[in-house]
């Protein structure tokens, strides 16, 4: 059984002293979770919350890496860096990243690979925008992002893998996917794992994103193939993302 892993995504919001607010706020109420739970603030915040987290059942991931170890790459971090702080997880390939920082598939590949080098668990994010759902072809625009963003890894390697599905057009606005055709997506997104690495696609678990939130949370947890979710807007209040992880 793959366990389910709920995490948030805070995006470039909140200052340390606000995330520390947060995380104490959240850590009563998620302390029972049966779900791995993860929180993803800005670098920014990341020693700060690492220090509030300690003792807590909450993992501390971070929302983009640099595929390099060190050197002359101004405003980077890297992955010795985030481990240093006591970082586990990294967000990778986020559509925002994509959209706005020119981050590629090759660039996501590189970034996967390197965290998974350092020890540092992916959580790789892929999803098709509104004119290729309605042309018809997410499923293809899924699978290529997901075979290209794990290309080269071993099986043993994308087991640790966590894949978050988000329809570019479902973020931030409200819309959600329907949780059949989340599942459905998402199951194309496993076969197509399969495809390359076998058995190990029954391990990797697979998030949805994109206007999760406490009513809809436990419709889209209870489908087969959806393994927890990545949130965006929901995640910055503690009740809101408590509910989620408490689906
Ligand atoms: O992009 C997301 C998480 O990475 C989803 O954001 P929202 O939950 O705000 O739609």
């Amino acid at each position: 059984m793959r366990k389910p892993i709920i995490a948030g995504n805070w995006k470039m919001n909140k200052t340390a002293s606000e995330a520390v607010s947060l995380i104490n706020e959240l850590k009563p109420l998620v302390a029972d979770a049966d779900a791995d739970v993860v929180v993803c603030p800005p670098a920014a915040d990341l020693a700060a919350a690492a220090q509030a987290l300690k003792g807590s059942n909450i993992g501390l991931g971070a929302q983009n890496l640099d595929y390099h170890d060190s050197g002359a790459f101004t405003g980077e971090v890297s992955a010795d860096m985030l481990l240093d702080l006591g970082v586990q997880y990294v967000i990778i390939g986020h559509s925002e990243r994509r959209e706005y920082y020119a981050e590629t598939d090759e660039t996501v590949n590189l970034k996967v690979k390197k965290a998974l080098e350092k020890g540092l668990i992916p959580i790789v994010c892929v999803g098709e925008k509104l004119e290729e759902r309605e042309s018809g072809v997410t499923a293809e625009v899924v699978r290529k992002q997901t075979k290209l963003a794990l290309l080269g890894l071993a099986e043993s390697e994308v087991a640790k893998v966590v894949i978050a599905y988000e329809p570019i057009w479902a973020i931030g606005t409200g819309k959600t996917a329907t949780a059949d055709d989340a599942n459905d997506t998402i199951k194309e997104i496993r076969a197509a794992i399969r495809e390359v690495f076998g058995g190990a696609a029954d391990e990797v678990r697979i998030q949805y994103g994109g206007s999760m939130n406490p009513k809809n949370a436990s419709e889209l947890m209870a489908m087969s193939d959806i393994d927890g979710g990545l949130i965006g807007g929901a995640s910055l209040k503690a009740e809101d993302f408590s509910k989620v992880v408490n689906y």
